[in-house]
Order: C-alpha cells, then sequence, then structure tokens
C-alpha cells in the first residue's frame, strides 16, 4: 500500500522520491511539509513582502479567489467499496501526448522572485515529472534559454497579445521555432484587475530582474506600476476576430485561457479555438465571478468533449483535481501551489508540490473506485437527488 502511493506514476526520480512526505528512505527539508498550505505558510516565510503578496494576491476584495477554494470543499465525494484498486494510474494524453498526471502548470509571471532560476527550475521539474509547463509572456527567463534548459522541448508558451501585432506575430514565430507545442491565449485580462497590495506596496519588479521576452521595448522596469505597464502595452481591443489572425500566423494549437461564460465557450469553438481552459485567473481579474468548478459542468456541457477542456484556480488537494475530472476537465492547472513549491526548495519545491498533489489524486482515485483518469466521471460526486427515491 506504501508503495503504491510514493512511487508515483512516472519515471520515479530520487528527487521525487525524497520529496514524498511518506518516505522513511530519506529525509531532507521538504519532507516535513505534508500540504500545499503548509508550503504557503514556508513561502510566506522566505519571500519579500511585496513578493509574497503580488503572488497571494486576488483582485479587490478577494471574493472569487476565497471562493475558488472554498467551493471545492462544498463537493462531496462518494467513497466506494470493494472495487480492485490495486493499480490506480494518473496517466493520461493531451494533444497526442503521453503525460503521467492531469496536473498541469499554469503560465505565471516573474518566476525569479521565487526562486534564483526561476522558470528554469519549474520546467526542469515538470520536465522530470512528466507533465507540461505553460511560460508566461511576463516571464524572467527568455523562451531560447527556456527551450535549451528543456532540450528543446519547453511545453506550452502563454500569449498577451500587444498593441503592436508584428511584435506578437514574431514572439509567436519565436516561441514555435524552438520548440513550444501550444499557445495558451489569455482571454480574461484586457486591463490588469485592481489588486490592492500591489498598489500599497508600489510593486516593482526587484534589481536584477527583468521581463526577458520584452527586454527590446525598454519597459521592462515597471516603474510606473504594473497596471500602468499592462496598460501600455497590450492590446484592449482584442476580438474573437483576432483568433483567426493568430491562427494563421501558426500551425501549434490554441487553447484560448480565461473562459468563464458558456456563451465565450461556444465562441471560442466557433472561432477554431483548439482547447478551452476554464479560469478566472486564480481570482485576480473580476472579483465576484463564481468559481471556475461551479461554472465547468455548464462549459462541458457547451464543448461536449470537442476539444480538451482544463480548468485552474483553487486546487490546493488530489480530491479537487478529481472533482474537476467529475466535472468534465480532462485536466488542470496549477498555479499558486507551484508558486508555494519554488519559494520553498526551487526545483525540488516543485517536485514536491506536483508529487504531493498527485499521491493525493491517486489516493482519492482508489478510494472512490477509480482506477484511470479515463475512468473518472461525475457519478463519483454525491448527489442527493439521485437517491431520493430509495
Ligand atoms: C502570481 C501570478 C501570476 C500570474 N501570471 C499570469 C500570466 O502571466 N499569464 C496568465 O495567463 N495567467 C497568469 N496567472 C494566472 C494563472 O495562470 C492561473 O490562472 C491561476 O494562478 C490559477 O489559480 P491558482 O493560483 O488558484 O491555482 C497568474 C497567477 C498568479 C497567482
Ligand atoms: C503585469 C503582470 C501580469 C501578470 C499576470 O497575469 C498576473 O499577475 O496575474
Amino acid at each position: 500500500m506504501e508503495n503504491q502511493f510514493n512511487n508515483i506514476t512516472n519515471n520515479s526520480s530520487s528527487s521525487i522520491e525524497a520529496s514524498n512526505q511518506f518516505s522513511n528512505k530519506k529525509t531532507n527539508r521538504l519532507d516535513s511539509f505534508v500540504s500545499i498550505s503548509e508550503l504557503q505558510e514556508e513561502a510566506k516565510k522566505l519571500l519579500p513582502k511585496m513578493a509574497y503578496d503580488y503572488y497571494a494576491s486576488g483582485s479587490n476584495d478577494q471574493i472569487t479567489l476565497a471562493e475558488n477554494e472554498n467551493a471545492f470543499n462544498r463537493i462531496k465525494l462518494v467513497p466506494r467499496s470493494l472495487v480492485d484498486v490495486s493499480k490506480v494510474n494518473t496517466r493520461t494524453k493531451l494533444f497526442g501526448r503521453d503525460i503521467s498526471t492531469p496536473i498541469l502548470i499554469a503560465p505565471w509571471a516573474m518566476q525569479k522572485m521565487a526562486s534564483q532560476r526561476g522558470e528554469i527550475d519549474t520546467v526542469e521539474a515538470s520536465k522530470e515529472f512528466n507533465t507540461i509547463m505553460t511560460l508566461s509572456s511576463l516571464s524572467t527567463t527568455s523562451v531560447e534559454d527556456l527551450s535549451n534548459a528543456s532540450n528543446g522541448n519547453p511545453g506550452w508558451f502563454q500569449l498577451y497579445v500587444f498593441k503592436d501585432r508584428k511584435i506578437s506575430e514574431e514572439l509567436v514565430k519565436r516561441a514555435e521555432s524552438i520548440g513550444f507545442t501550444a499557445l495558451v491565449l489569455t482571454v480574461d485580462t484586457p486591463f490588469l484587475g485592481k489588486r490592492t497590495a500591489d498598489f500599497k506596496n508600489s510593486f516593482k519588479l526587484p534589481n536584477g530582474l527583468s521581463l526577458k521576452i520584452f527586454e527590446r521595448l525598454m519597459l521592462s522596469n515597471l516603474d510606473g506600476g504594473l497596471n500602468q505597464y499592462f496598460a501600455t502595452m497590450i492590446d484592449p481591443s482584442l476580438t474573437w476576430n483576432d483568433l483567426k489572425w493568430l491562427k494563421s500566423i501558426t500551425k501549434l494549437p490554441i487553447l484560448v485561457k480565461g473562459i468563464m461564460c458558456p456563451k465565450d465557450a461556444e465562441l471560442a469553438l466557433q472561432y477554431g479555438a483548439d482547447g478551452i481552459i476554464v479560469s478566472n485567473h486564480g481570482g485576480r481579474q473580476l472579483d465576484t465571478c463564481p468559481s471556475t468548478i461551479e461554472v465547468l459542468p455548464y462549459i462541458s456541457k457547451v464543448v461536449q468533449g470537442k476539444v480538451p477542456l482544463i480548468l485552474d484556480g483553487g486546487i490546493r488537494r488530489g480530491t479537487d483535481v478529481l472533482k474537476a475530472l467529475a466535472y468534465g476537465a480532462n485536466a488542470v492547472c496549477i498555479g499558486r501551489p507551484i508558486i508555494w513549491g519554488l519559494s520553498s526548495g526551487g526545483k525540488d519545491g516543485v517536485l514536491k508540490v506536483l508529487s504531493l498533489l498527485n499521491s493525493e489524486l491517486q489516493l482519492a482515485m482508489a478510494l472512490t473506485g477509480i482506477n484511470k483518469v479515463s475512468d473518472v466521471n461525475n457519478s463519483i460526486i454525491w448527489d442527493q437527488n439521485k437517491y431520493i427515491k430509495l
């Protein structure tokens, strides 16, 4: 039993084993953390306040930020008995690629505030765990350096579209030519949400760091504050027609990230999206919008398996991953859990987070009588109406 849930279904490596919470073979500092919330506490101790606040914050009153997690906790799973679960397996396939887990790494900006090697640590961990990382447009590592660090297999690239389309076009072509295998077009951010702590802290990148991808644009120092930077550079006039433009300049599959409305899911399909990411940007954009898990079943009904469907927002436990799969997602992305892992222990910290959440997922699958990801469906969600006549 212990072995089964220690050795995750990937090419198990020493650092994964060392970071596993139940392993008694080796111990290191990361072994003592048994949950994402403990890693968050550790990150809070280690990070400068300005960086921690930027990473942790939601917008306005942070209602949606809290709701993303709370909504998962309100959903109840159904335990099942006497099913042979001796070979539970979290492997799955996405865009033809075999991955060891349905847990992917969301794009998040400025990772070198969390560890010295930033995005390089994250991509190395994602490769070792055999999952997919999406690099943020606002990365502190260049696309070329990330590609080199991953032997030409850096994962997916997240795109914020610039007012100057030529810059975006050049960026897309660069990313495509050096091995990125999909584009993630973020559509929930015509303007950056109002994150109070960043205003109070007068957030700016620490000296010595810059937004590598845009270094040439001379705006990398962010002196005017995040929102001003964003408003200066990013195009708020983007519409569905621009998805056609993007498709015309790349052969890569395009996932649309930030879909929260079933009507928008319909439009995304109509305009040719190759994948949909249900996301409210981790509660950082429109405050008081619903949690992502709440809207997922409605979007799943529109998508009907035509393209891969991914959810992010509020995932802090393996049971949350299982609930998202049960509501129709093919995979999930995690943002802040990776941030806390990277801040607490660099690459090993990211591996720790992936290992911890995937072990929890594997255990939750066993306890609900599920052996493989493709067998998950909504019968594992408790619905008293189904049993009311019994
Ligand atoms: C600090 C931080 C930076 C982020 N930067 C980006 C970004 O550059 N591009 C983007 O599309 N989403 C960005 N996101 C949103 C994440 O991709 C993802 O939607 C969100 O973190 C998921 O919620 P979770 O943190 O609860 O897992 C960022 C999120 C955080 C917390
Ligand atoms: C100017 C930084 C924007 C990155 C981002 O998307 C976020 O912080 O949520």
